[in-house]
């Protein structure tokens, strides 16, 4: 077991047994990284940067309990923003390769700076909007980017199927909120749906899921991809 030595990270180490001992003084590093950088610009509120390690890493650190990835497994990461959840699982992961694209440059700009700061070799951080990737990735992760109908349009070309890694390969998404809705729009519905508050005993956490979607099944989500210029 891992024993972190910064208060907030330290009280996860139990929660996510997955996370190698390795992995905890570069999370303990990220987590000064990001406090700084939200100084100078917005990346979690300014509320919310209080509770960085319980309602931000812990919520993107769930994953860990669920997915393995192979040596050379592909995510790509769309709307990271600061860097969540495609950062945090880099560091976890550093056997897989993470593209981090966000349309915001200046967005991008933090998380290279981070990823340099933390010496990731595994993270390409790109200024682009989804729409224009061509790349093939194992598993495609988003964090409150869009609504689904939005976000699979432009993600649907994207994933190669196949299953190298311990879950077919897919979508990841942390979502919030009502989701029949959005499942009626997209015609599909996830695999496996992590209930969050169950998971981390947080009613903060209430009717907040990370959904698995099956590559296999995205090509039957309704609506036309994105043309690709
Ligand atoms: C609400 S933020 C979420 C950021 C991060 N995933 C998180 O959980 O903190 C959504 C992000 O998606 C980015 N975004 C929106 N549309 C995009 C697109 N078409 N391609 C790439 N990024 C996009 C925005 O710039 C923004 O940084």
């Amino acid at each position: 077991m891992a024993s972190p030595s910064a208060d907030g990270v330290t009280d996860l180490a139990e929660k996510f047994p997955n996370v190698n001992e390795q992995a905890w003084p570069v999370l303990e590093s990220w987590v000064e990284l990001i406090r700084e950088w939200n100084e100078k610009i917005n990346l979690i509120s300014r509320k919310d940067i209080e509770h960085l390690e319980e309602r931000h890493l812990a919520h993107c650190l769930v994953i860990t309990n669920h997915l393995k990835l192979m040596h050379g497994a592909r995510v790509m990461d769309v709307g990271t923003g600061g860097g969540f959840p495609g950062l945090i699982m880099a560091i976890c992961y550093p056997q897989a390769q993470f593209t981090l694209i966000d349309s915001i440059g200046k967005k991008i700009a933090v998380v290279q700076d981070i990823a340099d700061k933390l010496n990731l070799k595994n993270v390409d951080a790109r200024q682009c909007r989804a729409e224009s990737v061509n790349k093939q990735f194992d598993f495609i992760t988003g964090r409150a980017v869009k609504n689904l109908p939005e976000y699979f349009s432009w993600i649907k070309g994207n994933l190669r199927k196949g299953q190298r890694n311990s879950i077919p390969n897919g979508v990841l998404y942390w979502k919030g909120g009502a989701l029949q809705p959005e499942y009626d729009a997209i015609g599909i519905r996830p695999r496996l749906t992590i209930d969050l508050q169950a998971e981390l005993q947080d009613d903060y956490f209430a009717e907040k899921y990370i959904l698995h979607f099956d590559a296999r099944d995205v090509p039957r989500v309704r609506g036309r991809a994105v043309e690709r210029g």
